[in-house]
């Protein structure tokens, strides 16, 4: 075929990020030197050609980081990129005729939306959470997801902490007091944070590093998570969320979006906290029940809280976009007191960001060029040795099928013609996927290979790479 343009425009600056110099030249040198290590561990040249890469057609969405982009289009392939998510009639329209998509916490990749997408081998999820693709349905198509785990886990813990600060200090008040003119100098019910107990609901990525840096700053730490985990520095982990509610004057919830989790925090949970604490949300919006905090809040139960992610979150920047019309109780949540709300900015610095597009944009790249799925959050990992020149002749099958028995026998039978040089099949769930390079190719013996794939009742997706 031939080459295509590429359907890209040229990004504008990260929605998020400030037009202005870092604060020192060590940050973009720090940056640059970053850099220099990426590109010095990429893999070599790659010898298999899965179809001309500029046939590949890739849409990005939610303003990803120009590493991605950069990435990607090394590649060859074809990149659309839109600096917003898109409203489901349009997603549903530019899905269906792209190879891979890329998104962040906004695009909700529904089962309604993957139904149309007939050419989709792979999501990336250009940040932490996957809770907004339907995981399931997209492997049951042959879709693997990717995320990036823990590249923004440091940026939230930090801004937890600032947080934590300004809220004991009743200092986000202070500010929007000062910025309508109002002097206000008090010192009541203002606190240092040293030697107060921070309860940590979550002991992942971010709740171990929140722990240290808490830790660091003076604070006593206790956790609560389903699984055990070994503590970090002097923290200690209960047993039970109550326990954790009644002994913590900070809560800060770094839990995913689950079944389980969705209002976890809700007015028994507050009526446990202790009275005059605060509660931290850079979670998701579905684990605080907001109503219950705002009653929190009103009754003095609660001497303030962060919240950065809501249920319902506008698609765009803007003014006037959260308003009541979004979230019921808005107008309650922003008239209330010692409260800092943030627009889901937990992951967004320039170095989270950066990370993050150089992360999933390379595990796009590994699973669309060598089939290598290591990493995927919904799908069997399996990786082979790439095949190099001297494999003339071979080719990558790359076969997902449902897992029952009698598949691989079936696959084999495809291959006897063939030497199998290497092979490789792993499961997870209902979900199989199997890479083997085998020897001895025409072109007229793959077009046989893959009509034979294709035919195999459990086959969910076939893919060949020479
Ligand atoms: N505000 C923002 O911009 C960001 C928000 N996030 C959110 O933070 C969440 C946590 O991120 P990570 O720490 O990287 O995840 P993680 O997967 O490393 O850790 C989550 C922890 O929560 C625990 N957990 C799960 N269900 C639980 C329950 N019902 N009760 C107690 N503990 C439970 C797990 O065992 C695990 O240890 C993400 O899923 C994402 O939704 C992540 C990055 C940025
Ligand atoms: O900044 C983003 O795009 C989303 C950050 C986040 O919530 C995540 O990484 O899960």
């Amino acid at each position: 075929m031939p080459a295509q343009s590429v359907a890209a425009t040229a990004p504008a600056a990260d929605e998020n990020a400030l037009s202005m110099s870092p604060p020192s030249s060590g940050f973009s040198l720090m940056q640059q030197n970053f850099t220099r290590a990426r590109s010095h561990s990429r893999p070599p040249p790659r010898s298999l050609k899965p179809f001309a890469t500029e046939d590949i057609k890739i849409l990005l969405l939610e303003n990803v980081n120009q590493s991605a982009l950069d990435n990607l289009r090394e590649q060859g392939y074809q990149v659309e990129f839109h600096k917003k998510s898109l409203p489901e009639e349009e997603l549903i329209e530019k899905i269906k005729h792209v190879h891979a998509i890329g998104i962040r916490s906004k695009t909700k990749l529904t089962r309604k939306v993957l139904e149309h997408a007939e050419n989709l081998i792979v999501i990336g999820c250009f940040c932490i959470g996957t809770n907004q693709v339907d995981l399931d349905y997209a492997a049951e198509r042959g879709i693997s997801v990717f995320n990036s785990p823990y590249a923004n886990s440091r940026s939230v813990a930090e801004l937890v902490i600032a947080e934590i600060i300004f809220l004991a200090r009743q200092a986000g008040d202070r500010s929007m007091e000062l910025h309508r003119g109002t002097w206000n100098k008090v010192s009541n019910e203002c606190w240092e944070i040293r030697g107060k107990t921070l309860g940590i609901i979550g002991y992942g990525h971010i709740g171990s590093q929140l722990s240290v840096l808490a830790e660091a700053m003076g604070l006593r730490v206790l956790y609560y998570d389903i699984i055990p985990i070994m503590p970090l520095g002097s923290a200690k982990q209960l047993s039970s969320l109550e326990e954790l509610l009644h002994n913590s004057d900070f809560v800060s919830l770094h839990v995913p979006a689950s079944p389980e989790t969705t209002n976890m925090i809700s007015s028994a949970e507050f009526a446990a906290m202790r009275r005059g604490s605060f509660l931290i949300n850079l979670s998701r919006g579905t684990v605080v029940d907001i109503p219950a905090f705002i009653a929190a809040s009103k009754s003095g139960k609660i001497a303030g809280g962060a919240i950065d992610v809501y249920p319902a979150e506008p698609h765009s920047n803007g003014d006037n976009k959260f308003v009541d019309s979004l979230n019921s109780w808005t107008s309650d949540l922003t008239s209330l007191r010692n409260v800092i709300l943030t627009p889901h900015i937990g992951g967004s610095t320039e170095e989270a960001q950066y990370n993050i597009g150089v992360e999933v944009s390379e595990s796009l790249i590994r699973y669309i060029n060598e089939g290598n799925s290591t990493g995927a959050v919904n799908f069997p990992e399996v990786s082979l040795r790439n095949l190099t020149e001297a494999d003339k002749n071979h080719v990558r099958v790359l076969f997902a099928h449902q897992n029952v028995p009698g598949v691989l026998r079936q696959v084999n039978e495809i291959f006897k013609d063939h030497n199998i040089k290497s092979q490789f099949s792993d499961s997870r769930g209902e979900i199989a996927y199997l890479v083997a390079d085998i020897s001895d190719c025409t072109p007229d013996s793959l077009k046989d290979l893959y009509k034979h794939l294709e035919a195999l009742p459990f086959k969910i997706r076939t893919r060949l790479l020479y």
